[in-house]
């Protein structure tokens, strides 16, 4: 079988695969192919039911004492573990709590506190083409020191080994870049930056669930990462920060809230930090979508992230194939690397009218989504999407291109 028996040959791929049964898992629409879970992740089905639970029994009948009964109190801790494995992290080193910036403002201050014994190094290095909320908080957080700290922007990943130096603090990156798909080598980066004397944060936003990472193995310093993507959490739910074992004892950050304290109901007036994990949390969590968590961390109890991997390059493979070989007459230009060890779970591709070509996807039902500038982005979550999706959409991407059946004064939604 090859990509010459077409829709058939998807077809078969998708009897063969061994995900094929975890779509049943989900709630998708008819007549969409879902292509933006690196976004949004689809819904669990067993989330609605878990709502129903926690709205109607644990908070309507159990009220107050399903912080206790329900394990509301302790759930950012039972979800961190649950998630540990996926990310190669241990038990107790994990917790799933507030937003991924907020967890980078943890984590980042907690990382200048640990540098604050070596006057020079005032650097943060990052890439000018992270996410953008990760320069943002790094940028907030300087400010409002005032000491001096600089946040230096390097282009490429090449860059780092020529501008990391004895001046730097900390190197926070992305380790799937959410525009390109880039992956970074998170060894071998993270060694270079311990050779510097640096620490390493990585942002786990587009790796988690959708790439094996290894943090404890890369002897990684920090991390944090969403579970609204491919981990299928739901829109908003919290998100996750890793701090190991070896740098809990000096993990300190400004948010420190009760919940982050030692015993929090002996209602102290000074902070003391928890010896554990939970000093990166600050306060309440929405028990509502934090539990929803565990019903996207639950399906990946029936597969690995080996498997995840193997089917996530076998779809962004084939959808590269078949957008450069069906869509050849057309200036796609693919910005996503084509080598398995430097690609993550999409695939991007620039065209000079990818805003509108993106809004024609969607009316026929292929969500992608689109990312300044003129980038298409394609999100592959093996969990639920299958070969026969692939060839379907990148149909209907040539049909739009062929007959140019798209309207380039698409109004511009707030959210691309
Ligand atoms: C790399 C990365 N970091 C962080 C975020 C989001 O952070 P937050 O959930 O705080 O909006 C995203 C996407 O929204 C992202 O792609
Ligand atoms: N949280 C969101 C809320 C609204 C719209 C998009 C997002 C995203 O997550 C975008 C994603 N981080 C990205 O890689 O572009």
């Amino acid at each position: 079988m090859t990509l010459a028996h077409g829709r058939a040959a998807c077809e078969q791929l998708d009897q063969q695969d061994p995900l094929a049964a975890l779509r049943d898992e989900f709630i998708l629409p008819d007549g969409v192919i879902y292509l933006d879970g690196n976004s949004l992740g689809a819904r669990p089905k067993a989330s609605l039911q878990r709502a129903q639970e926690v709205i109607a029994q644990e908070w309507g009948t159990d009220l107050i004492k399903s912080w206790n009964k329900a394990g509301w109190f302790d759930l950012p801790s039972t979800l961190g573990n649950q998630l540990a494995p996926l990310i190669g992290a241990q038990a107790d080193e994990v917790v799933v709590t507030d937003s991924t910036s907020i967890n980078l403002f943890k984590a980042i201050s907690a990382a200048l506190q640990m540098q604050s014994g070596d006057a020079q190094r005032k650097v943060i290095i990052t890439e000018r083409s992270n996410f953008p909320t990760d320069i943002y908080v790094a940028e907030g957080i300087t400010r409002w020191l005032d000491r001096g700290y600089q946040i230096q922007l390097i282009d490429t990943p090449d860059e780092l080994p020529q501008v990391i130096n004895e001046k730097t603090a900390l190197v926070m990156l992305t380790h799937v870049n959410y525009r390109t798909g880039y992956l970074h080598d998170m060894r071998a980066v993270t060694a270079l930056i311990h050779q510097h004397g640096a620490l390493a944060l990585w942002d786990l936003a587009h790796s988690a669930g959708a790439v094996p990472v290894e943090l404890n193995a890369a002897q990684a310093d920090f991390a944090v990462g969403c579970t609204y993507k491919y981990l299928n959490g739901g829109p908003g739910a919290p998100a996750f920060i890793w701090v190991p074992q070896r740098h809990q004892a000096a993990f300190q950050h400004p948010l420190s809230g009760w919940w982050g304290h030692a015993s929090p109901f002996a209602m102290q007036p000074h902070f003391e930090p928890t010896a554990n994990i939970r000093r990166a949390l600050c306060g309440t969590q929405p028990m509502v979508s934090l539990a929803l968590v565990g019903c996207g961390l639950d399906i990946f109890g029936q597969t690995t992230m080996q498997a995840i991997r193997k089917k996530s390059l076998a779809l962004t493979d084939l959808f590269i194939a078949l957008v450069e070989s069906q869509c050849a007459a057309h200036p796609l230009e693919l910005v996503t690397p084509r080598s398995h060890q430097q690609r993550g779970s999409q695939a991007s591709f620039h065209h000079p009218h990818a805003y509108a070509i993106i809004q024609a996807l969607i009316e026929r039902g292929v969500i992608g989504d689109y990312r300044e500038p003129g980038i298409m982005r394609f999100g592959f979550t093996p969990l639920y999407v299958r070969y026969v999706d692939v060839w379907d959409a990148v149909a209907s991407l040539r049909d739009i291109l062929d007959r140019e059946d798209y309207d380039l004064h698409a109004k511009r939604h707030a959210v691309t």
